[in-house]
């Protein structure tokens, strides 16, 4: 197995008094592409921008292809293409005109990849930057990023401004695109289902700390909504098996990584009759409700 493409070490940061997380420990293994889910002002962008070298964290270490991101050679940091919330430089100029000016800058480019994404999303080479909508930039710095042929691409937020039919078409090109290279990702996104179609492996993130890694398949299968019917007045045990528990009118909710008849067991042990109890199986927003909360 290859090292890690990006191996996080007990990060600490805060901005002045106020900590954003402890200890975050995490990798991205090569050629996954890996989301990064948490609600809003968890960290993410923070996280992108400390692996980006933006930010230097309070605490903790990143390496990024083994090197130290505070160190690393403008050699190594040519590998990594990066997406800051749908950016792009020199709107003055035409589709034609910033392809032509980024290719100077990078030895891998790959402009068939800009322009294939271009004529999906029908831009038409001559048209000028400062003269498109906010999603149609964002159209054009996802192109940017794709022709770059980096070994890593880190994309934050990067359905920003794109209207489903355009995400929908982005995501397929971008898996397609991250497949057949072996690129590694690591990305966010406020739009959980496109992440669902998208990702190999979720971090989620809550105020503080990881809540979970682990592959998407793996948190699909194996984390399910519960419910059953409750005498009123009667609380559900308190057990890290049950997430996010609820017990309102007679009816009781809880979300749980173990099987039924783990679950079951449980809760006739803590006395409460289990023959109304369902499961549902979930897709990935309902996941991350499950493992964040509503609110
Ligand atoms: N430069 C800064 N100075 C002070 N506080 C900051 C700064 N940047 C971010 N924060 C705070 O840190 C927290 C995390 O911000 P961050 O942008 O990393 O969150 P996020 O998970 O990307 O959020 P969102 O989902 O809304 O994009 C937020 O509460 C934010 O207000």
């Amino acid at each position: 197995m290859p090292d890690p493409v990006i191996e996080c070490r007990n990060l600490t940061h805060r901005y002045g008094e106020r900590l954003i997380y402890e200890n975050l420990s995490f990798e991205v293994p090569h050629g996954r592409i890996l989301g990064l889910l948490g609600k809003n002002g968890t960290g993410k962008t923070t996280t992108i921008n400390i692996l980006n070298g933006y930010l230097e964290p309070v605490a903790g270490e990143c390496l990024i292809f083994g090197e130290n991101i505070r160190t690393m050679r403008p050699q190594t940091r040519a590998r990594i293409a990066l997406l800051l919330e749908g950016h792009v430089q020199y709107a003055f100029m035409t589709i034609r005109e910033i392809e032509r000016f980024y290719s100077q800058y990078y030895p891998r480019w790959d402009a068939r990849a800009y322009y294939g994404l271009m004529e999906l999303l029908a831009v038409a080479p001559g048209q000028r930057i400062a003269r498109m909508s906010c999603g149609q930039r964002s159209q054009v710095a996802l192109g940017l990023i794709l022709a770059q042929n980096a070994d890593l691409m880190i994309l934050d937020d990067f359905s920003m401004g794109l209207d489903p039919g355009y995400r929908r078409l982005f995501v397929e090109y971008l898996r397609d695109y991250a497949r057949s290279r072996g690129t590694t990702v690591f990305l966010t996104s406020h739009i959980i289902q496109d992440m669902e179609k998208l990702i190999d492996d979720c971090i989620v993130m809550d105020y503080g700390r990881i809540l979970v890694q682990m592959s998407a398949g793996d948190l699909l299968g194996r984390f399910r909504r519960y419910e059953l019917a409750i005498a009123e007045g009667t609380a559900l045990p308190e057990a890290p098996e049950f997430h996010r528990p609820t017990a309102i009118g007679g009816r009781a909710e809880f979300y749980s990584f173990e099987t039924e008849a783990v679950v079951a067991a449980r809760l006739r042990q803590a006395g409460i009759a289990c023959d109304t109890l369902r499961s549902d199986a979930l897709n990935l927003e309902d996941a991350f409700i499950g493992l964040t909360g509503k609110y």
